[in-house]
């Protein structure tokens, strides 16, 4: 089995009209199936930056991300969505569930966009949603209707209704209290032992790097450290 993730020699320069700003300085990675990796670091460090390449949702400017074997590098931008939708589900910071759908349509989106029919995507929505503890009876609820904590659940019922081997995760617990982190750290972890969902989250909670397999350190787009745990 090849590696679930592989970044080769990654680069990223951002430019604008008057400045070039480094990002990413020729990262090395690779990521196993079922491992669960925290990327930390300092703001400003490149960490949304690497997820966003792996993710595909960004080309790096030199280097290669190569995700179950493919390498994304030189495909076309929609055979990139295609590898990104059938592998990769994200969970973001600030949740980015849609306010006017239900629980329930907000996780059935991305099979919407698949072209699954109705039927299909409202009961695997339903499935996923029955595996989290407390969501399925929130189901008819609006976005604004539940805690912080409950929109990520649903936000991470959605990055997984696709059965995606990676999941992708930029602060997931950042805008949450204490409490309902620990929840949302709680999930990600079930997901990780018991279900072998490959996990690449940034996080700075410590909670969450506790519980995680390889802590990755990262510093000036560059990786610093990695500390198996
Ligand atoms: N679209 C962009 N255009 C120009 N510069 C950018 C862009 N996106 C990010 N940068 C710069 O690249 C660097 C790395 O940003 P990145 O968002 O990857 O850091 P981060 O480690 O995720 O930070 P944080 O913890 O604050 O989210 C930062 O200095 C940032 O200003």
């Amino acid at each position: 089995m090849p590696p679930i993730v592989q970044a080769i020699k990654l680069s990223k320069v951002y430019r604008t009209k008057k400045v070039e700003y480094v990002a990413l300085r020729g990262v090395d990675l690779e990521i196993q199936g079922g491992e669960f990796v925290a990327l930390v670091g300092p703001s400003g460090s490149g960490k949304t930056t690497l997820l966003d390449m792996i993710g595909l949702l960004d080309s790096p400017t030199a280097g290669k991300v190569i995700i179950n074997g493919i390498d994304a590098t030189s495909l076309s931008e929609r055979k990139k969505a295609e590898l990104r939708n059938k592998h990769i589900g994200f969970v973001f910071q600030s949740y980015n569930l849609i306010t006017y759908l239900s629980v329930l349509e907000n996780v059935e989106l991305p099979l919407a966009v698949a072209g699954i029919p109705f039927w299909k995507r409202r009961k695997r929505a339903e499935e996923v949603l029955a595996e989290i503890p407390g969501m399925l009876e929130l189901k008819d609820k609006k976005p604004n209707e539940l805690s912080g904590g409950q929109q990520q659940r649903v936000a991470i019922a959605r990055a997984l209704v696709n059965d995606p081997e990676l999941l992708i995760a930029d602060e997931p617990t950042a805008n949450l209290d204490t409490k309902t982190g620990e929840a949302v750290v709680k999930l990600l972890k079930s997901l990780s032992v018991e279900k072998k969902v490959t996990i690449l989250m940034a996080t700075h909670d410590p909670d969450m790097i506790k519980n995680c397999d390889r802590v990755i350190h990262i510093r000036d787009g560059m990786i610093e450290r990695v500390v198996e745990q």
